[in-house]
């Protein structure tokens, strides 16, 4: 398995006209037509571990021959740095699957895009207007009225002595959350429930392993079991709800405008309008462009979020003095400033929730293998030739415990980041929850914020245990593949109010 190879962006420092010979990257054994096809049928169901068994046994960089398509897999430090940095050029693009196709409204959205002059325009207005610190700033009245909704019902089942089931409770905050700021007040209840859960059935149509992807010439077979009529049906309502926020957003600002009002605080749709309407040097955006980046926020923005909250609750669980730590640091807080609820401007104090949130980014990343990076020219890793075409998955989960990098790599221990200055923010390629380099995630800011104040706000309000006697180290942990990777069974509670003396 050898190719004579030109690198172009190699960081072994050869110069352009160098001509050698590097082998492709190693793998499984292959059979004619599906490739190594079978090797990930037949292994794990969850990818990222499957993978890692694979990477385990042929080395951190392995390539798969899956039918017509080539994917690279990279599960060391080193690896994934000259992908996602010294070479992140040369991978800065997405594979166009077809199932993404309608959704994205042709790829025209920010993370299904391929990489080149549009997806650069709105990566900047993401980066520079959209998910600014300071516009997620202007959402902390959203955040904090979705905890206080959430601590309530929490509050209600408690009396009535009911467990509480955390991933639908999860969901809805973090929903509610980016429904309101993306729409603000024009999200009637009832079109929230339709959108939302058309969005979910349209994630079950996307996600997942699909042949066809490997087998253009099965291309057929979608349309045999339904699925594009399907994804067309949904996606037609989708749009038209869009279409309904957009048109209410416009009359809005029209009507202001008239009546001379200051626009005020803008939501997320009202910010891509403007971008829309005041252009761009000698570039714009359009409005399918803004539909299909309100979709990738719903799409990105909610299970994200709540999968890392529900794995935070489930770690603590098991480990009873981390959660009696981080109860006693949150409480202590909360009594220095005679408060019933955390507010955004008491995190900066909570260090040990910032840990254990690392650390449950750590072992569970709730997109263990990120999204998937298209290679664009034929260049060298780590001494293999990567082929134009490849595909290539970063395994962020094996990364992530590795003990290479990783004391104990399978401990739940917060502790490890006390003093380690690793960070998520992409400089450490041990530690990649959000990706790293030009498509790093742009909602961190975003993500985290959520996440943070309502921990905090649960385990201030609430003394957690497991109901039916139920053991901590009973507690299923098993994963289960979907838009993120979140917890195969739903994560269910008792709840005692706190009562501060
Ligand atoms: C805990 C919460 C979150 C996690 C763990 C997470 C993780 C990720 C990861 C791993 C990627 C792929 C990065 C890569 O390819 O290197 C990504 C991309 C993306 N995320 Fe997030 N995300 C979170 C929250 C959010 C939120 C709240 C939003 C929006 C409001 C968002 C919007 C996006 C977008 C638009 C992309 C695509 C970027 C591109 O292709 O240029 N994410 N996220």
């Amino acid at each position: 398995l050898t190719l004579i190879a030109k690198s172009t962006k190699s960081s072994r420092k050869s110069s352009s006209t160098d001509i050698f010979v590097a082998p492709l990257p190693p793998g499984p054994r292959q059979l004619p037509i599906i490739g190594q096809l079978h090797h990930l049928l037949s292994g794990d169901p969850l990818p990222h571990i499957s993978l890692r068994n694979l990477s385990s046994l042929h080395g951190s960089i392995i390539l798969l021959r899956l039918g017509r398509v080539n994917l690279a897999v990279v599960s060391s430090r080193e690896a994934a740095e000259e992908i996602l940095r010294t070479q992140d050029l040369c991978f800065a693009s997405r594979p166009q699957l077809t199932r993404n196709r309608t959704m994205s409204y042709g790829y025209n959205d920010i993370a299904m895009a391929p990489y080149g002059p549009n997806w650069r325009l709105l990566r900047k207005i993401c980066m520079t207007e959209l998910l600014t610190a300071k516009r997620v700033a202007s959402f902390a009245a959203i955040r904090k009225e979705a905890v206080s909704a959430l601590v309530e019902s929490i509050a209600a089942a408690a009396g009535r002595k009911e467990a509480v089931n955390l991933k639908q409770k999860l969901e809805e905050t973090t929903n509610d959350i980016i429904m309101k700021a993306a729409f603000s007040r024009e999200c009637r209840q009832g079109r929230k429930a339709e959108l939302l859960s058309m969005m979910r059935d349209m994630i079950s149509l996307t996600s997942g392993l699909n042949v066809v992807e490997f087998f253009p010439w099965l291309w057929f077979v979608d349309t045999m079991l339904g699925v594009k009529g399907q994804i067309e049906r949904l996606f037609k309502r989708i749009d038209e709800i869009l279409e309904e926020l957009i048109g209410e957003h416009e009359d809005r600002l029209r009507l202001k405008k008239m009546e001379g009002i200051e626009s005020g605080d803008e939501d997320l749709l009202d910010v891509l309008l403007r971008a829309r309407d005041q252009g761009h040097v000698d570039q714009s955006i359009s409005t399918e462009n803004v539909k299909a980046i309100a979709t990738d926020i719903l799409f990105a923005g909610t299970d994200t979020s709540s999968t890392t909250m529900q794995w935070a609750m489930s770690e603590l669980m098991r480990n009873p003095k981390a959660m009696e730590k981080m109860q006693k640091e949150i409480r202590q807080v909360a009594a220095m400033g005679r408060k019933r609820q955390i507010e955004e401007e008491d995190l900066n104090q909570l260090d040990y929730l910032k840990q254990v949130i690392k650390e449950t980014l750590r072992l569970h990343p709730s997109l263990p293998l990120l999204l998937p990076r298209l290679c664009r020219e034929t260049c060298q890793v780590q001494g293999y030739t990567v082929p134009a075409g490849t595909r290539v998955l970063v395994n962020a989960w094996a990364l992530g415990r590795d003990s290479r990098y990783w004391k104990e790599p399978e401990r739940f221990w917060p502790e490890r980041f006390n003093e380690a200055l690793v960070d998520f923010k992409g400089a450490n390629f041990e530690f990649l929850p959000f990706g790293a380099g030009r498509r790093i995630c742009p909602g961190i800011n975003f993500g985290l914020a959520s996440v943070e104040l309502v921990l905090a706000n649960l385990l201030l309000c609430f003394d957690w245990e497991l109901p039916d006697g139920l053991r901590a180290e009973d507690l299923d942990m098993s994963e289960v593949s979907g838009s993120t990777t979140g917890r195969k069974v739903d994560l269910c509670l008792l709840a005692t109010p706190y009562v501060s003396s």
